[in-house]
């Protein structure tokens, strides 16, 4: 089973050091991560630099892997230009590195994936004819059919209504847990990390300011100096902790 640990991950751009010393637990099989923090905290470039995408200090230690690839990087930045339908840009995501030849496993693997988050009806549509949450949603599944065992998921649900935000962060949990992946999601709806996360990262500035299970890690505390938000914790009408914002601290 996979398990991937960050040890003093620092990531650049260009020269400049824009995160410095992120250490984790080491995240294990089946969990998956919520990483938060306000704009401009670090949380794309922990994962370009996490896919490879960025050079910086540290080690990404990854263990178990039965790939080679074993991580796939799902950027917050959705639009697609190809001329293509949604079927063939899944299709190619899946083949993407592999031989060209297309089987029967190929297929029924791609239709899982699409009747999972619900797209098989707009499977002939051309890519360049989608809405934004629907463009999000085919790239949820690209990702999901190359059967990533550590997955990084920048904001997948921000341009998705209620209902599909919880239908795809319930799916990601169970996915977690059943295909034994290691998910992280960069998120900022707080209430949806805390109901779905079994680990939260906090990242500001750059830096990482806590990293552990949600109720110890989204505290009032934590809301005043990373989000400067006076705020309660509550829980909700099924058991979940829930954020309530009441104003803006300075
Ligand atoms: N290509 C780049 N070149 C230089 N600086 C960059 C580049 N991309 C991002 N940055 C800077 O790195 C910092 C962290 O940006 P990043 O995109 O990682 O934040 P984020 O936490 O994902 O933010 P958001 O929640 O707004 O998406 C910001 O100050 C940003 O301006």
């Amino acid at each position: 089973m996979v398990a991937m640990q960050l040890q003093s991950v620092g990531a650049y751009h260009g020269r400049k050091l824009f995160v410095e010393d992120v250490t984790t637990p080491v995240m294990k099989a089946g969990e998956l991560i919520a990483v938060i923090g306000p704009n401009a905290a670090g949380k794309s470039t922990l994962f370009k630099r996490i896919t490879g995408l960025l050079k910086g200090p540290g080690n990404i230690v990854i263990d178990g892997a039965r790939t080679k690839n074993a991580i796939t990087y799902m950027p917050q930045d959705t639009s697609a230009n190809a001329v293509l339908t949604v079927y063939e840009s899944i299709l190619l995501a899946r083949k993407q590195g592999q031989s060209w030849s297309v089987s029967d496993s190929d297929l029924s693997f791609i239709d899982e994936i699409m009747r999972a988050l619900n797209i098989t009806a707009i499977a002939f549509r051309d890519l360049g004819a989608l809405s934004g949450g629907q463009r999000q949603l085919v790239s949820i599944a690209q990702a999901l059919v190359r059967e990533p065992e550590i997955m990084l998921m920048d904001e997948p649900t921000s341009a998705l209504d209620l209902h599909r935000q919880v239908e795809v962060l319930d799916f990601m949990q169970r996915r977690a847990r059943s295909k034994g992946m290691v998910v992280m999601i960069a998120i900022h709806d707080l209430n949806q990390a805390l109901r779905f996360a079994d680990k939260v990262l906090v990242i500001a500035n750059g830096r990482m300011r806590a990293c552990g299970y949600p109720r110890d890690v989204v505290t009032v505390d934590m809301l005043r100096d990373v989000y400067r938000v006076h705020a309660r914790i509550e829980k909700c009408s099924m058991d979940h902790d829930h954020v309530i914002v009441d104003g803006t601290a300075h």
